[in-house]
């Protein structure tokens, strides 16, 4: 016998024991479960047979809330018993069909004894719970696998380093029990194994890596000391896939002080969560909290203006070209996303403390009760060292004191008489309940005398009337916010001589006519999204920040496309939190990098100090083949530092069709060629949300083809038809790009263009099909030599 297959029968012995005992534990496990839910189900049905409910005074009362006070608890106990127990028995489920991954062999320095290391998604102990059998791939020693060839090695532990000898390192592929394949490997993590992980079809969800993560990923996923983590990686470099394994090593780290409600994953559309939502999951861990910028915005001020979707934002940059105020907005969205901007804003609240806040009156019944220029008054006349939100809430509190006194007053008015008298029957009694509870010396006969009951009443009413005044008082409603950020636009001179004598740019060229466009939207409830932001901005500061000091790592995937402000933004609203923050400049879709890509992402470097911020930059490309890589990598200048992962597929194809008719055809023979040889996720990307919906149209009645728009929740195999920018994060097994022609409205033309097609063609990870029809040129990004790729198929 071999030594190879000596080695591969000692190693399925190993996988047959190990796997006998995850059985034996999965079957003492369900026995456990199935008696903590038949007790948790006999308590739930006799709950209130164990309880003795007695009202008749109070220390029955007491009693009785006591005795459910402890049905509850060990209620709550077995429910918690058995949520832990069913997590456990879906891991050990997972394991037992395919336990491990790999094995590393280890010896440390100045010791004889040799560390056999075989690593899973999570640990196991054995039947006599003295050793392991599988170790976490979170655990301190599971690093050697994916840091070090054979050789020396050191591994981090939170006790110090230790020095030792890497002897082997084995990776498996094991599937029901079965080892499927085995090799020892070199330096890098098997380029067996990832071909073969790669080269699947995809199966609309995002897998996790843990098996083949490679050094620099590594390096992401524990890195724990940065408050800022920045990577600047290419497409398909696993930015993404990083990130989520990062979260699921942080969830082990710090288990007992870190909970998965403690971290929030940005992320650019509701689609793009769920097609990262099994990721956790799959690892045995509970998903962090996913949201969107736009979702969070849309809470804080979604209920008092008509919010722009970025998305419409974008699609207004590539297609309102011929609209009369594009270059207007155009410039305005660039300058609203800079830190240029936020140096503005902030000399402006320097203004605002001496000056320049808007009021609004009190009123009471069409009465003013106080006027906003005495609130004005008083607001100014507060030592101006206290800050704005301080000075506000002062102002608060003197204003509900005369509120108080008008409250008082309104008591003896004539339409209490009225209101009184109009109360319905219901209202009456909770009117009874509400001023006995809150009114000890009233006697039960009270409300038998008239003039009493008229008083306690009036109280009541009056009470009510001022209620919402009270509570917009505490909300500090008082200031007018729109005011207060349209002030800085209303005169354009104000804005330039704000900036005097400040190091700040200039304002940009166009700066009067962004001024009257943004009056002019805002005063008619419009909140277009390069407004969002820097208008929340004035609002926190002008009313005191409403932070979120629970969470402790907020991670941005897609950080192309944020702007600097937002990002200035996002730190003071998680004052607590780490950040790790994943992009593609090559990628930055947004227009308002249309003249530097830079602006977001190095404004957020920025942001931090030096010392507490790691960049990590991500050069090789996992999700295409070598020829789609070579491809993509021309379109963008210096792509040719991103090196692609050997695999092989076919070159990307251009096909040039007479007309639209042709081209339709052509597509629909391509996708079915794709569809019969297995690919599972076809996607024909658009660049526009009109063109998809156009061609969807044309094609719906030819193939089963799904529609993707901004709100679609959902990442399903199957063909779609997408446009351009909410393709981005996603991938495809074959994309077709309908149009890469030149054309101004369909096509790709104008440099700020690039990356947006970039992005397209770096979504296929298996075939990748272009497309151009009519008199269209193909469109300039296309280097000429690259046609010599054999990319003419016509
Ligand atoms: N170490 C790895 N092992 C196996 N597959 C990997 C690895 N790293 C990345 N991949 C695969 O490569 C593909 C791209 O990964 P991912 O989406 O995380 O990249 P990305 O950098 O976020 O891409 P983009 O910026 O283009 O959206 C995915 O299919 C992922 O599973």
């Amino acid at each position: 016998m071999s030594l190879k297959s000596q080695d591969w029968q000692q190693e399925q012995a190993r996988v047959d024991d190990v796997t006998k005992q995850i059985r034996a534990k999965i079957r003492s496990l369900e026995e456990t479960t199935s008696e903590t839910k038949s007790e948790m189900v006999d308590i739930r049905k006799n709950f209130w047979d164990d309880v003795t409910v007695n009202f008749e005074d109070s220390a029955e009362m007491a009693e009785t809330f006591a005795s459910l006070k402890q049905q509850a608890e060990i209620l709550s106990e077995r429910e918690r018993t058995h949520r832990h127990s069913a997590l456990q028995l879906r891991t050990l489920k997972k394991l037992k069909s395919s336990p491990y991954f790999g094995r590393i062999d280890f010896v440390e320095n100045e010791e004889e004894a040799l560390d056999q290391v075989y690593l899973g998604i999570a640990s196991l102990r054995d039947h006599n719970d003295e050793g392991y059998l599988i170790y976490d791939w979170r655990a301190p020693i599971a690093s050697l696998y994916y840091d070090y060839p054979p050789g020396p090695a050191v591994v981090e532990t939170p006790i110090g380093s230790i020095s030792g000898e890497l002897k082997l390192k084995r990776q498996f592929v094991i599937r029901d029990g079965e080892i499927r394949s085995m090799f020892d490997t070199g330096v890098t993590i098997g380029d067996e194994l990832l071909q073969e992980v790669l080269g699947k079809q995809s199966d609309a969800s995002m897998k996790s890596i843990v098996g083949t993560i490679q050094k620099e990923q590594n390096r992401i996923i524990r890195d724990e000391r940065s408050r800022l983590l920045l990577v600047q990686g290419a497409a398909g470099s696993g930015k993404t896939s990083a990130a989520l394994q990062r979260v699921a090593y942080l969830l082990y780290r710090f288990r007992g002080t870190l909970n998965a409600d403690q971290i929030v994953l940005f992320s650019p559309n509701p689609m793009f969560n769920s097609y990262v939502s099994t990721v956790l999951p799959e690892l045995g861990e509970e998903n962090m909290q996913q949201t969107t910028f736009q979702e969070y915005l849309m809470i804080r001020i979604g209920k008092s203006f008509k919010l722009e979707n970025p998305y419409a934002q974008l699609e207004y940059a590539l297609t309102a070209m011929d609209e009369p105020d594009y270059n207007v907005r155009m410039a305005g969205i660039q300058y609203k996303a800079s830190t240029h901007f936020v140096a503005l804003i902030d000399q402006y609240l320097v203004h605002l403390g001496s000056g320049g806040l808007v009021f609004r009156d009190i009123a009471f019944r069409d009465e003013i009760v106080v006027s906003a220029v005495e609130i004005h008054d008083y607001f100014y006349a507060i030592d101006r060292n206290i800050a704005i939100p301080n000075r506000l809430r002062l102002v608060a509190e003197w204003l509900l004191g005369q509120l108080r006194e008008r409250q008082k007053a309104a008591l003896k008015e004539e339409w209490v008489d009225e209101a009184v008298e109009l109360l319905d029957k219901e209202t009456y009694l909770k009117a009874y309940q509400i001023v006995r509870k809150s009114n000890r010396n009233i006697r039960d006969d009270s409300f038998d005398d008239f003039d009493r009951e008229r008083e306690l009443l009036g109280q009541y009413v009056v009470s009510e009337e001022f209620k919402p005044i009270r509570s917009r008082l505490r909300k500090l409603a008082f200031v007018d916010l729109r005011a207060a950020y349209l002030s800085m636009f209303r005169d354009p001179a104000f804005a330039a001589s704000l900036l005097e004598g400040t190091a700040s740019a200039e304002l940009p060229a166009e700066w009067q006519e962004i001024c009257a466009w943004t009056i002019d939207k805002l005063m008619n409830r419009v909140m277009p999204y390069e407004d969002a932001t820097p208008f929340l901005y004035v609002v926190e500061r002008i009313r005191g920040f409403q932070t979120n000091t629970l969470v402790r790592h907020v991670i941005i995937d897609e950080a192309q496309d944020y702007t600097a402000f937002q990002f200035a933004y996002m730190k003071r609203l998680f004052p607590f939190s780490r950040v790790t923050a994943l992009g593609d400049l090559n990628q930055s879709i947004n227009a308002h990098t249309a003249s530097d890509g830079l602006t977001g992402f190095s404004a957020l470097a920025a942001l931090y100090p030096a010392e507490e911020t790691e960049t990590i930059v991500l050069r090789q490309s996992y999700r295409s083949t070598r020829p789609i890589v070579e491809f993509t990598s021309q379109l963008i200048p210096g792509g040719e530092g991103i090196q692609p992962f050997n695999r092989d597929g076919v070159k990307p194809t251009l096909t040039v069709a007479g007309n639209t008719a042709e081209l339709h055809s052509r597509i629909v023979e391509r996708i079915q060629k794709l569809n019969g040889e297995g690919n599972r996720t076809i996607a024909v990307i658009c660049k526009t949300a009109a063109q998809s919906a156009q061609v969807y149209e044309a094609l719906r009645n030819m193939l089963p083809i799904r529609l993707i728009e901004r709100e679609t929740s959902t990442f399903a195999p199957g063909i779609v038809v997408i446009p351009s920018y909410l393709a981005k994060g996603v991938e495809f097994d074959a994309v077709l790009v309908y149009d890469a022609s030149d054309h101004a409205a369909a096509g790709y033309r104008l440099e700020r263009e690039r990356r947006l097609f970039y992005t397209v063609c770096t979504r296929a990870m298996h075939e990748l099909h272009l497309f151009v029809s009519g008199s269209g040129q193909i469109s300039p990004f296309i280097p000429g030599h690259s046609l010599t790729l054999s990319l003419k198929e016509v």
